[in-house]
């Protein structure tokens, strides 16, 4: 199986002179219900660091903050005050602290059927797992679809317990892309990346530090910034999730060789790290390649 190794991509998002926030994408975020406003919190100020243009969050928490004073370039909403055709995004990511309530469930069907490309997290994929008319209007979608499920999200979406989808991981993705026709993300150790189109690739970088919560949360970000920045880059969904993966673990194999974590390793400094590696190789894109190869063969 290939490792994922599209670094040289990164070279497309590097800043154009005359740019403005509107080239770099409008990334939307719905999610947050009571209990579980930091998801989307997280997934925005990841966004925010790997380069979107501009963040919207919608909560469907009555009680949410109006603003983040610690990142205060973030609009957050509630999501009843949202008309999503005003807001225009270039990439929605759904599910980071969503719940399973009727509501959450509503929204999902409403952005299945917007031409829009998806990033699906959490507990939008269990509302997936257990609606098959949800399965039906995803595989229908003309836009794009990313999911990004950990192995107990694979193992509802494919009946299966946690321990058989790591028992054969590649079986697990496989089947996923099979089921969902989308661009699928398996994470965990040696995360998996695969779509109707690619065979699976394995991110080789990562490590156990990443086992932490929030840890999803800023990948569903991170994924989401490229997928918006790509937009106007000629950097496609494929891509830019292959690379977001790879990004998201290459960010925390580098703190913890500065020797921040493995133990105690926070899901937002990983996105803070994402953003030095976004600018290293947006920057370097010529030289990326042998760095890229040379980064993926001294990984485990
Ligand atoms: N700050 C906030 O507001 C945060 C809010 N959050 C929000 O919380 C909500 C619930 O999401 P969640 O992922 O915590 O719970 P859930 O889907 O039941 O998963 C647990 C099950 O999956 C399994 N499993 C997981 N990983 C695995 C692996 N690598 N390898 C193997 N197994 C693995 C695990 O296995 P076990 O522990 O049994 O071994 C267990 O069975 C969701 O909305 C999310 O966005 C979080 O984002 C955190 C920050
Ligand atoms: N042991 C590990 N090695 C490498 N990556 C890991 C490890 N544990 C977790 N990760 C990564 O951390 C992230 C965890 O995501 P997730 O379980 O959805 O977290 P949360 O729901 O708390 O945001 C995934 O990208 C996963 O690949």
């Amino acid at each position: 199986m290939n490792a994922i190794n599209a670094l040289p991509l990164l070279g497309r998002l590097k800043r154009k002179p005359d740019s403005h926030k509107g080239d770099y994408g409008k990334v939307l975020i719905i999610g947050g219900a009571a209990g579980m406003v930091g998801a989307p919190l997280l997934s925005g100020q990841a966004a925010l660091h790997s380069g979107a243009g501009w963040v919207v969050i919608a909560f469907l928490s009555t009680n949410a903050p109006a603003v983040m004073q610690a990142q205060p370039e973030m609009m957050l909403r509630h999501v009843e005050t949202i008309d999503f055709g005003d807001i225009n995004p270039d990439v929605i990511a759904i599910g980071p602290g969503m719940g399973t309530s009727e509501q959450a469930k509503a929204l999902l069907a409403q952005v299945f059927l917007m031409d829009v490309p998806l990033v699906i997290d959490a507990d939008a994929l269990n509302l997936l797992a257990a609606d098959y008319a949800l399965i039906g209007l995803l595989q229908k979608r003309k836009a794009p679809s990313v999911l990004t499920p950990h192995p107990g999200e694979a193992g509802r979406l494919l009946q299966l317990s946690n321990q058989a989808i790591q028992a054969d991981r590649i079986a697990s993705i496989n089947a996923l892309v099979k089921m969902t026709k989308a661009i699928c993300v398996l994470k965990g150790s040696g995360s998996l990346v695969a779509s109707p189109e690619h065979a699976p690739e394995i991110c080789s970088a990562g490590n156990p530090g990443m086992a932490t919560a929030g840890m999803g949360d800023v990948l569903t970000g991170v994924i989401a910034a490229l997928i918006g920045q790509g937009v106007r880059n000629s950097l496609n969904v494929w891509d830019a999730t292959r690379l977001a993966v790879l990004l998201h673990a290459m960010a925390a194999d580098s703190l913890v060789n500065k020797g921040i974590g493995p133990i105690g390793l926070t899901a937002l400094e990983v996105a803070y790290e994402v953003r030095q590696l976004v600018n290293h190789y947006a920057e370097n894109a010529s030289s990326t390649d042998t760095d890229g190869l040379a980064f993926l063969l001294d990984s485990p």
